[in-house]
């Protein structure tokens, strides 16, 4: 377990880690992203960047409690940047306050600046060959041993601040001694578990943990009175937190001009001063660096709430303030040796396999990456360009779905070939649990059938027309499946449920780039319906300028995607459909008239259930069968006085409506047979006016018409079966009309083929 965790249900694979991790330490796995530790250097970016807040530092308050409980001498040890997070605090209310959760003493880390400022000072000003690279920064330590060991000889010798505390104070203080460190720094927390000056510290808490550690206690710190730092009062060394402080805290003169001296902080500038060295691109004599942007005040810990610029004045006040409580015991005042302040640096550079070329080609051909234009360098993996990507897909560090243009186009194609196989799946099922069939044998429903058959095998554009519910879509379906394209795809689209621009690119795709949010190429609908047929319903509420764009599509049989500029070939047959009147369109300007042309070659109008009412009891049945069947409930029939009220009611929603009214009695009926009581109020009252009229739709002329008309349909195909003898498939030959119609018309009068068998010969 290292500093920075992660927690993996957290984690939305979103990548920002990576693309924020300078030194690219974390590997992508299929549900998360972790840090490698041996690649970390405690930079703290990937806790800044991550949303989630799936990354978090290693909590250290348990370890720190365990250590207060043992009963030692545990000593805090504030580090310099102390001013600048808790700033709504007295220092001595801080002392106090960790006195309360048991420490014996409190100092300041500024102390261990102090420390090693002699030696600092001695190598930077003696003569030497190597330019010095400072070695205070945990963080510029990690980055030179794990990934710049050919810098390692450049480190100074020497440990940082708060190894030379935690050193002085175990000497001072004996083996019993317990040493805290305190600070904004997280790479502080690796520091002191490496080898080289392990046992100089105890634990590394930061300003947080111990915040929350006071919560924990319910301690309100601005209550409490001041209590005075133990051990020697820094001076300078108060102002080592702040970009440039090194030079104060040591005692070096910097001249603006000189180029031997150098000071930086900030990943970016960092990195190019420690690749610039590495390089041998520049050689100062020492350069004083640190990783964190306005050094260690601008730690991964720090206190967010306040500028740089804040934070650089409250460290300034308190070097300049200079009266903070002190109560200093002799054992620290009085002249000892300095603690052992030397320290080495090893190579902990884990190196990954470099791949060969030929790696790096193939690993791009799987993202469809073949010649370089294909190479976006967008950035969206967290990789600067492809080919470093690549790189990391080859060491185990990234997956090929982190392209997110090679999983966009992946998904798109997906879409297209999912959308394909729902509709070839739609129409196996239509076949096995029966086709979506028009019911209906009032003369207009026969007369839509008519022109579905005559038009279904050719490949003109059919507009159907109609109120809502009247069967426009069923009837798309039904031209599709009778034309030759059958086997192909039919793509529904409804016009109404998208906006505009989102329509044109969801229609004709669009390119990459085209508008914000295409961030790859998208194929259309009607490349999903190529080869078969596209139904658009609602035409009616599409926009003139998508009017315009879906004309010449129809007059040129070319697609162009929006924002591409090469068109290509389509075959796809348009089915239309509105409840609008485009002629009004027309006359009123919202409806192109050269594309109403266009639509208007072959138009269907679908009757309103109204005016097809002699069909209403077949379609009642049907619609129970159904409900039947989707409810799973034996519905046995629907009460004779519930059809003549649904006969009476005057169907604004039509069919749709019906087939809903019949499936919300099926749920309701306790007996299976749907009752008047089981359809809406308005159908118990159009019973009651039946009722009072005396005149039920038995006795009505449409009534006694239904029953005469049933007896001469009744005889006649008596009389086709009995010259077949029986044979159905000859007696709709000779009656000339389908196999399947005859059936139906059988069934319907409880006829059966084989009671024929002994008929005489026609
Ligand atoms: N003649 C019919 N026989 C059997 N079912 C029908 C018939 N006409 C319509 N339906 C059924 O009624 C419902 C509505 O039909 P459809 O969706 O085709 O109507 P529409 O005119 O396209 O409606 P909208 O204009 O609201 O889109 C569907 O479930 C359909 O199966």
């Amino acid at each position: 377990m290292g500093p920075i965790e992660t927690v993996r249900e957290r984690c939305r694979k979103c990548y920002s880690c990576v693309r924020n991790c300078p030194v690219k330490a974390i590997k992508v796995g299929p549900e998360w992203a972790e840090v490698i530790h041996a690649r970390c250097i405690g930079c703290g970016k990937c806790l800044k960047v991550c949303s989630q807040q799936a990354k978090v530092i290693a909590n250290c308050i348990e370890g720190t409690r365990r250590i207060l409980g043992e009963g030692q001498n545990v000593i805090a040890v504030l580090g310099c940047s102390y001013p600048a997070f808790f700033n709504d605090l007295r220092p001595g209310q801080l002392v106090s306050g960790l006195k309360k959760l048991g420490f014996a003493e409190v100092h300041e880390g500024s102390t261990g600046v102090e420390l090693i400022a002699a030696t600092y000072q001695d190598l930077i000003l003696a003569p030497n060959s190597a330019p010095l690279i400072s070695s205070h920064c945990p963080t510029i330590v990690d980055l030179i041993e794990r990934h710049y060991p050919q810098l390692l000889r450049n480190l100074m010798p020497v440990v940082s601040p708060m190894v030379a505390i935690g050193r002085f104070l175990k000497e001072r203080g004996g083996p019993q001694t317990r040493v805290i460190y305190i600070s904004s720094c997280i790479a502080g927390k690796f520091e002191v578990a490496s080898e080289e000056v392990a046992g100089a510290i105890d634990l590394v808490l930061t300003y947080r943990e111990l915040s929350q550690m006071f919560r924990d206690q319910s301690l309100d710190l601005t209550r409490l009175s001041d209590a005075p730092f133990a051990g020697r009062k820094p001076d300078k060394g108060r102002l080592f937190p702040l970009s440039g402080g090194p030079f104060q805290a040591f005692d070096v003169r910097n001249d603006f001009l000189n180029p031997d001296f150098i000071s930086t902080g900030g990943a970016e500038s960092c990195l190019e001063l420690i690749r610039d060295l590495a390089a041998r691109r520049i050689t100062p004599r020492w350069v004083d660096i640190r990783f964190c942007e306005g050094g260690c005040i601008g730690g991964p810990g720090k206190n967010n709430r306040l500028t740089t610029f804040a934070k650089r004045n409250l460290v300034i006040n308190s070097y300049q303030t200079q009266d903070l409580p002190y109560d200093s015991q002799a054992l620290y005042q009085h002249e000892q040796p300095l603690p052992q302040l030397q320290r080495r640096f090893s190579n902990k550079l884990k190196r990954l396999e470099p791949p060969n070329g030929e790696s790096v080609r193939s690993i791009l051909q799987a993202t469809n990456k073949f010649v370089e234009q294909d190479e976006f360098d967008c950035g969206a993996c967290g990789y600067p360009t492809c080919r470093e990507y690549a790189v990391a897909v080859y060491q185990g560090l990234a997956d090929t779905e982190m392209c997110l243009p090679f999983s966009i186009k992946r998904l798109e194609e997906d879409r297209v070939s999912l959308t394909q196989k729902y509709e070839l799946a739609q129409r196996a099922l239509a076949q096995e649990y029966g086709d979506p069939a028009i019911i209906g044998k009032d003369p207009r429903t026969l007369d839509v059938l008519k022109l579905i058959r005559q038009v279904g095998p050719t490949p003109t554009t059919v507009l159907i027309r109609g109120e809502s519910g009247t069967g426009k879509e069923l009837t798309a379906r039904a031209i599709h499946e009778h034309s030759s394209r059958a086997d192909k795809p039919l793509v529904t689209v409804n016009c109404t449920t998208l906006t505009d621009s989102l329509l044109e690119s969801e229609l004709f795709g669009h390119k990459k780039g085209s508008f914000t949010g295409a961030i790859a190429d998208k194929k259309g609908l009607f490349e999903a319906a190529n080869g078969g047929t596209i139904f658009l319903d609602e035409i009616g509420d599409i926009t003139p300028k998508l009017q315009a764009e879906l004309l010449r599509v129809l007059d040129s049989g070319e697609l162009k995607p929006v924002g591409g500029t090469l068109p290509h070939k389509v075959d796809v047959r348009l089915i239309a459909a509105t409840n609008r009147n485009l002629e009004d369109g027309v006359r009123e300007g919202w409806f192109r008239e050269d594309l109403f042309y266009r639509l208007n070659v072959f138009t269907i109008t679908m009757p309103p259930l109204r005016s097809r009412r002699e069909s209403l009891p077949q379609l009642v049945h049907h619609f129970l069968a159904a409900a039947s069947k989707r409810l799973n409930k034996p519905i046995r029939g629907i009460e004779d006085r519930a059809i003549a009220a649904l006969m009476r009611y005057h169907w604004p929603g039509n069919i749709r409506e019906l087939q809903n009214i019949i499936e919300r009695g099926s749920v309701l009926t306790q007996d299976n047979v749907i009752r008047i009581e089981n359809l809406p109020s308005i159908f118990s009252q159009l019973a009651l006016e039946g009722d009072d009229n005396g005149n039920n739709a038995e006795n009505s002329f449409r009534g006694q018409r239904e029953k005469h008309l049933e007896q001469v349909e009744k005889s006649l195909i008596r009389k086709y079966l009995e010259e077949a003898r029986g044979n159905v498939s000859l007696a709709a030959r000779k009656a000339n009309i389908p196999r399947r119609t005859f059936y139906r018309i059988l069934a319907r009068h409880g006829l059966k083929g084989n009671e024929f068998k002994t008929s005489a010969a026609p």
